[in-house]
């Protein structure tokens, strides 16, 4: 019988993408002693962290252990040789991220969604595009979720991961994979219901950094998330209308932490807007991405044929796309909350 120290050290994972989550991903695994064959696409940061053990530009502070990561941008061969393949590319650039993989690239592997948006215009969800591109089956998809910032990461803060699935026994395998002293992992049977609330959690936390930029208080943002987690509700229950306990990490925990986190890229994006700045501005200005500004797009139509209602969302959409002056809009939001 192989213990779990040795079996891990035989599991091979492929982390596509260099930003913080994927950053924070593979100090986790490669700690575990976990053979990680890390994707990203600027070769400069390759050499770096084969040089310096350092990934410069997100995370800098962690030092990996090459023993156990390697870095590279032959995209089709870290895949190839991996069993599992995370995926931590912002929503809007995975399709072009995995352009070069052929359609059967990702057969028989487990592909683990660490992605908290969808593919823009398409509107669909990044495991319903895996399985309409790639071909992978329900069964071997997972979905990472929870409360969790990449930089408490780095910091090794006490963390919880939600990990979501149709496959409780593959989610569980995983989470083995990632639990150590300062990482709670458990699995979820409830892939879609993890993936839409990330989506829509990050479209919240830009309305909290909206209203925080427009100076409304403490008070405001309390009502705010408690009619959020309604919406969110009312969401699932049109989209995929199964039981769960909203209340759970997953789902209340990750909102929570994107609305009120210091670290929040959507909630700092969002302060941004509300204090002026065009979101061109602001995307500069930040240099990360804020994934609910895509999102809110995406949900926004498709709630065109779901009809359900979603004040925050439509707020926050027609701020950001149809210029709406954020003053204006949550002027009429704020008439709408109870
Ligand atoms: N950060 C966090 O704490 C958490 C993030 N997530 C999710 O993880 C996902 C990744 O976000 P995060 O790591 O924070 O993002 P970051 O903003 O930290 O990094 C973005 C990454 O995307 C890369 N990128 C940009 N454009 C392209 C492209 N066209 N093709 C390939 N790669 C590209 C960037 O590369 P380059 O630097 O070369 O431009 C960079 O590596 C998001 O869905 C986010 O919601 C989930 C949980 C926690
Ligand atoms: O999903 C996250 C924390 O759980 C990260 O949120 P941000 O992208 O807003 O930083």
């Amino acid at each position: 019988m192989v213990n779990k120290i040795e079996r891990s050290v035989l599991e091979k994972i492929a982390v596509i993408g260099g930003g913080s989550w994927a950053s924070a991903l593979v100090k986790i695994l490669s700690e575990n002693k976990s053979q990680v064959h890390w994707w990203m696409r600027n070769e400069n940061d390759v050499q770096h962290l084969t040089n310096y053990r350092h990934n410069p530009r997100y995370l800098s502070g962690v030092t990996y252990d090459l023993n156990y990561v390697k870095p590279s941008t032959d995209l089709r061969t870290a895949v190839e040789v991996a069993d599992w393949v995370i995926l931590a590319v912002p929503a809007a650039f995975i399709q072009e991220a995995l352009s070069g993989l052929e359609k059967d690239a990702l057969n028989g592997k487990v592909l683990i969604s660490a992605i908290k948006g969808m593919i823009p215009k398409q509107n669909i969800l990044i495991t319903d595009y895996l399985g309409q591109q790639y071909g992978v089956p329900n069964s071997h998809q997972l979905v990472v979720a929870g409360p969790c910032h990449a930089e408490e990461v780095a910091m090794e803060k006490q963390s919880y991961l939600t990990i979501g699935s149709y496959d409780l026994a593959t989610a569980e395998r995983f989470c083995e994979l990632l639990r150590n002293r300062y990482v709670k992992a458990n699995p979820l049977e409830d892939l879609d219901g993890v993936e839409y609330c990330a989506v829509i959690k990050n479209i919240i936390a830009l309305a909290c950094g909206i209203a925080r930029g427009l100076n409304y208080g403490d008070n405001f943002q309390a009502v705010l998330v408690s009619n959020a987690m309604q919406e969110i509700e009312r969401f699932l229950h049109a989209a995929m209308p199964i039981h769960r306990d909203l209340n759970g990490s997953a789902y209340l925990g990750d909102l929570l932490v994107t609305a009120y986190s210091q670290f929040s890229r959507n909630r700092t994006f969002g302060n941004m807007i509300g204090h002026g700045y065009t979101v061109k501005s602001a995307q500069i200005e930040m240099n990360m991405v804020a994934e609910g500004y895509y999102a809110v797009q995406s949900i926004y139509e498709l709630n065109k044929k779901l009809k359900v209602n979603m004040p925050i969302t439509t707020a926050v959409y027609l701020i950001l796309y149809e210029r709406i002056a954020p003053a204006v809009e949550f002027e009429i939001l704020k008439e709408k909350l109870t």
